[in-house]
């Protein structure tokens, strides 16, 4: 485990829905420059986390820190500052139906950078060539593109001011095999290049074993364990045994074993 302080440090987290406690006393540390994985059964609260860490859900009790400063000591115009130090890449893209794929990238540049048009959009196109989308891609609508393209289209945006941490909720979802990897490796060569800190919920245990540095556990309320994935795997837990050692935790393992040798 590294020593260094945390980018995001989150202690004694408490969520709850009514009657429903979705995270009890839960804490989790987020590591700079590396890339986080938060797994769990599906309804274990992994979107309500990450929703609280960026700020986009009031927990009931607990302390999120970013970039060393508490969640809650931030004045409004603090908050604002630190949130466009983020980049959220939501589960569907979220993109503005009516804008095309480049006004969608140039709008925070216009709005939170209080750039000119010109400007906003020299630079998304910028942003959606360091996503791969070529360029005819910038003037068609979020329903004339591929669900791989949706994802990147949202990523440029994500990227647009330069954030030092993204967060993608659920990022190779809905996209076939091919172009899962594919996003998958857009992710770890931007971490690489950006020097980017990433935080991420999934399923995907190919993402798991080809990009993660870390992979944290969500279960019974709390983060069960964060470590390597070879650690994570090997740690006795019934979830963990049947999400890591069933058929598909065998077949992803086996790939990355693969790619590695390859390598
Ligand atoms: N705004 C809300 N109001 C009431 N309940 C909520 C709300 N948001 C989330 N929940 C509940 O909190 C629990 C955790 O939801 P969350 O979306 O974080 O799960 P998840 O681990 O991301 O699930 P999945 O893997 O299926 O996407 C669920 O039972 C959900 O119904």
């Amino acid at each position: 485990m590294s020593t260094t302080q945390p980018l995001v440090s989150v202690r004694g987290l408490i969520n709850r829905f009514g009657d429903q406690v979705v995270h009890e006393n839960l804490d989790l540390d987020i590591q700079r420059g590396e890339i986080t994985a938060i797994v769990g059964g599906s309804g274990t609260g992994k979107s309500v986390l990450l929703r609280s860490i960026v700020g986009l859900h009031q927990p009931n009790a607990g302390d999120i820190r970013i970039f060393g400063r508490s969640l809650t000591t931030l004045s409004a115009e603090e908050r604002s500052a630190q949130e466009q130090r983020f980049g959220i890449l939501f589960q569907r893209g979220a993109l503005f139906t009516s804008l095309t794929v480049l006004e969608n990238t140039a709008l925070p540049l216009m709005e939170h950078a209080g750039l000119p048009r010109s400007d906003a959009g020299y630079l998304a196109r910028m942003k959606l060539a360091l996503v791969g989308l070529p360029p005819n891609a910038c003037d068609k609508y979020p329903d004339e593109l591929s669900g791989g393209m949706i994802k990147r289209a949202a990523l440029a945006r994500a990227l647009a001011l330069d954030p030092e941490i993204l967060f993608l909720d659920e990022p190779t979802a809905g996209l076939d095999p091919i172009a899962a990897a594919a996003f998958d490796q857009l992710t770890l060569t931007l971490r690489d290049a950006l020097g980017l800190t990433v935080f991420l919920v999934t399923h995907d245990l190919d993402t798991l074993y080809s990009i993660c540095d870390r992979v944290a556990v969500l279960a019974n309320k709390q983060v069960l364990v964060t470590d390597n994935i070879e650690t994570v795997a090997n740690t006795d837990n019934p979830w963990i045994r049947e999400y890591f050692h069933g058929p598909r935790g065998r077949a992803a393992r086996k790939a990355a074993e693969k790619l590695k040798e390859k390598s």
